[in-house]
């Protein structure tokens, strides 16, 4: 097992390995004994497979568990609600700690319960998800709105991140797709040689775990380094939202939850390398393919329909088209597109999809 270390916030250890939740009782015990009550926000699938195996890597403390609707469905004001409620009814206070347990969508939630139940208590990450190498580490929390993905949330770092490998062996193929293109994301915006292995993963059932740990490592590495960097998005955070402007419009226009965020976000890094001029872009256009990625649903989205989401996207005012760019693997950039270009790319992107689907 290893430990990464995060300078932000209070800084904090991300605990990545098989067998990672032991360090609960090796490493935690003054926090869990510092705390009046401890809860548990759950993903309910993923409470199912591995809730035991959490719970007893706490012991001998107890804790009281809420379960929340599996993935993207948590991310309502529903649910923040019901978290609240439950907390309250628990009879958590601001020495209470909360556990978010599930995949990125639950932590999101969780995250933003912990920062705002009584104007924030301390929480711990516990993910289970590829994809939460990303989520559990840096502190965004969020909810949906209607009118766009992630519009509610705030900065509130957790205490750790306790990242068991072991949860991960239950993952379908479809949320491996997901977690491995914002790996693939970390690499993009990084490092050649990293992408240039990534890129060659034709099927990601290829993978053995200590190479999935070591991409999840480097992955980490590139995230935290950024947030170092600027914990609050003044600059070069806004890099980690590669992809981001036309997959979070592809998931509000869909519906949330109709699509992965990593497939959606593959999407996005596709059209925003087309924009780029990124000499890798066939290359990952390939890659998307042989590996799965639903590329069939730009060729039912019309640009109008995604025009209105990316123009209210949280990197843009005044109605601008932003867009990280990248024209060359390690080096990107943020900038404003014209919508007349936007548009004209959106229409090859979908022309290139077509092509590589017949
Ligand atoms: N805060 C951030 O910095 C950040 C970064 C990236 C993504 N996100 C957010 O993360 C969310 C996506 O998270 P995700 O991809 O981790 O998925 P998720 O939390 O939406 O879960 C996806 C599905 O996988 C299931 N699942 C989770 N762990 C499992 C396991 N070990 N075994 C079997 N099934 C399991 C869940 O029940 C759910 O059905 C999106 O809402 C996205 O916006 C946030
Ligand atoms: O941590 C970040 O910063 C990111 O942008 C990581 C993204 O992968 C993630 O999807 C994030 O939630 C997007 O943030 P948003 O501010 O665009 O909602
Ligand atoms: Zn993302």
């Amino acid at each position: 097992m290893k430990a990464l270390r995060v300078e932000a916030g209070k800084p904090y250890s991300v605990h990545i390995g098989p067998g990672a939740v032991d360090v609960f009782s090796a490493e935690y015990q003054e926090l869990l004994n510092a705390a009046d009550r401890i809860a548990v926000i759950a993903d309910e699938t993923v409470a199912s497979l591995h809730l035991r195996r959490l719970l007893s890597s706490l012991k001998p403390h107890e804790a009281s568990v809420f379960t929340v609707p599996a993935g993207e469905a948590a991310k309502s004001a529903e649910v923040f609600m019901s978290c609240h409620s439950f907390l309250l009814e628990q009879g958590c206070s601001r020495k209470s700690l909360l556990l978010a347990f599930g995949g990125g969508a639950t932590g999101d939630v969780a995250g933003f319960v912990a920062s705002t139940f009584m104007r924030g208590i301390p929480f711990i990450q516990v993910p289970t998800t590829i994809l939460a190498h990303d989520s559990a580490v840096g502190g965004k929390t969020a909810i949906n709105h209607p009118l766009g993905k992630n519009m509610i949330g705030t900065f509130y770092q957790p205490e750790a991140v306790i990242y068991d490998l072991d949860f991960l062996h239950t993952l379908p193929a479809h949320e491996i797709r997901s977690g491995m293109a914002e790996v693939a994301k970390h690499a993009f915006i990084s490092n050649e040689q990293w992408l240039e292995e990534i890129l060659a993963i034709r099927s990601f059932a290829e993978m053995d775990d200590e190479q999935l740990m070591g991409h999840l490592e480097k992955g980490i590495a590139v995230k935290a380094a950024i947030v170092e960097e600027d914990e609050f998005e003044g600059g070069v955070r806004k890099y980690l939202n590669f992809g981001h402007t036309l997959a979070h419009a592809i998931e509000a226009h869909l519906g949330y939850g109709k699509i992965t965020h990593g497939e959606a976000v593959a999407l996005g890094m596709g059209y925003a390398l087309l924009l780029s001029g990124h000499p890798k872009f066939e290359d990952f256009l390939s890659w998307c393919q042989s590996n799965g990625y639903p590329l069939h649903h730009l060729e039912e989205i019309p640009f109008e329909q995604v025009l209105g989401f990316m123009k209210k996207d949280k990197k843009s005012s005044g109605g601008t088209l932003n867009f990280v760019l990248l024209q060359e693997t390690g080096v990107p950039n943020f900038d404003m597109v014209e919508e007349e270009r936007a548009r004209i790319v959106y229409e090859e992107f979908r022309l290139k999809i077509r092509e590589v689907l017949v």
